[in-house]
């Protein structure tokens, strides 16, 4: 059994307009996305600012209501649970947020921030809780002392890695990490990047990646999907899909990869005149990986970066 299965997951939001406020139309954030997750596995999900990769995580943590669709976690599908069912499971699905800046309350102290989730599940003493958060902060690098300190007192770096020791302390199975090192210098980023993995093995964790950085996920996923306006249209093993995307997006994102490797560029180069000639015939059908007829006429005229 998948540890996460996701399957045909839709959040609409309504639009409204007129005096009255009524419902005129739907975003259609996420529009159909299945996918499935392997106890261990490594799962990225990628896309421009906007396809709809927020809002699956959140749907997944039942942050934000799916629409339609369901999400199996361990064969119980969250969706149909009521919010103190949920609570259980909350447990054990974690997330890892963007901004270390803004996600880290400014004034409370390291020891309540990494407490506070661990005091939501269980009573313990001030001194049992202590040398746990001590124990956390060492597994992500950090002093004991830290636990004086306050967010503003640390390098991003580090914010982050107090966001990661918070996610920790409840032993979650699953870990959302939503573009978690995309906020950090990119001096940093490898570091977060190798000790994120680390902590993988030793705390046996499966990992939902979500990232607009193609060159930072393949490092790190096992298996990608690729999302489009709500909708996941390629997927599968990372090398493969760098080494042959299949789909005019995919192959975009890849040709965006910065990589100085020289066998590299050479696929980079073929993969950008390729990506041209399709523009400009604009005559090609595609298929996501549902099998629907994608519009590249459309596509086209609706993406909103420039050609490469
Ligand atoms: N609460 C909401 N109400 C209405 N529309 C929303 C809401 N949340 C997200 N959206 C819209 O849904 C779409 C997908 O947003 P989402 O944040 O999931 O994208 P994303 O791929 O994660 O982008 P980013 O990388 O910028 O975070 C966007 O068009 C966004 O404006």
């Amino acid at each position: 059994m998948s540890l996460l299965k996701v399957e045909d997951l839709k959040v609409h939001y309504p639009i409204r307009g007129g005096i009255f406020r009524t419902v005129v139309d739907y975003v259609r954030s996420v529009d159909g996305v299945s996918f499935e997750l392997q106890q261990g596995e490594t799962y990225g999900l990628v896309g421009e600012s906007g396809s709809g990769k927020s809002t699956t995580g959140k749907a997944i943590l039942q942050l934000t209501k799916a629409t339609a669709g369901s999400v199996y976690f361990e064969g119980k599908n969250l969706v149909k649970l009521s919010k103190s069912e949920m609570r259980v499971y909350r447990k054990d699905i974690q997330m890892i947020f963007q901004d270390p800046y803004s996600s880290l309350n400014p004034k409370k102290r390291v020891l309540d921030l990494i407490a506070e989730p661990l005091r939501n599940y269980e009573r313990l003493s001030p001194s049992e809780e202590k040398k746990r958060v001590q124990m956390y902060l060492d597994k992500v690098g950090l002093t004991p002392e830290s636990i004086h300190k306050y967010p503003h007192q640390f390098s991003g770096g580090q914010r982050q890695r107090i966001g990661i020791a918070r996610a920790l302390t409840l032993k979650p199975k699953l870990i959302i990490a939503d573009e978690p090192v995309s906020a950090l210098d990119v001096s940093v980023q490898a570091q977060v990047l190798n000790f994120l993995q680390d902590l993988q093995e030793e705390f046996n964790l499966t990992y939902l990646f979500i990232g607009h950085d193609l060159g930072v996920i393949r490092h790190l996923c096992d298996r990608v999907g690729v999302m489009y306006r709500g909708r996941l249209v390629e997927e599968g093993n990372s090398e493969d899909i760098l080494s042959n995307p299949q789909h005019i997006y995919t192959k975009r994102l890849v040709a965006a990869i910065p990589d100085i490797r020289p066998e590299f560029r050479d696929e980079k180069l073929k993969i950008r005149q390729e990506v041209k000639r399709e523009y400009e015939q604009n005559s090609a059908t595609f298929f996501d990986h549902t099998g629907r007829p994608y519009d590249l006429k459309k596509f086209t005229d609706s993406h909103r970066v420039a050609l490469p």
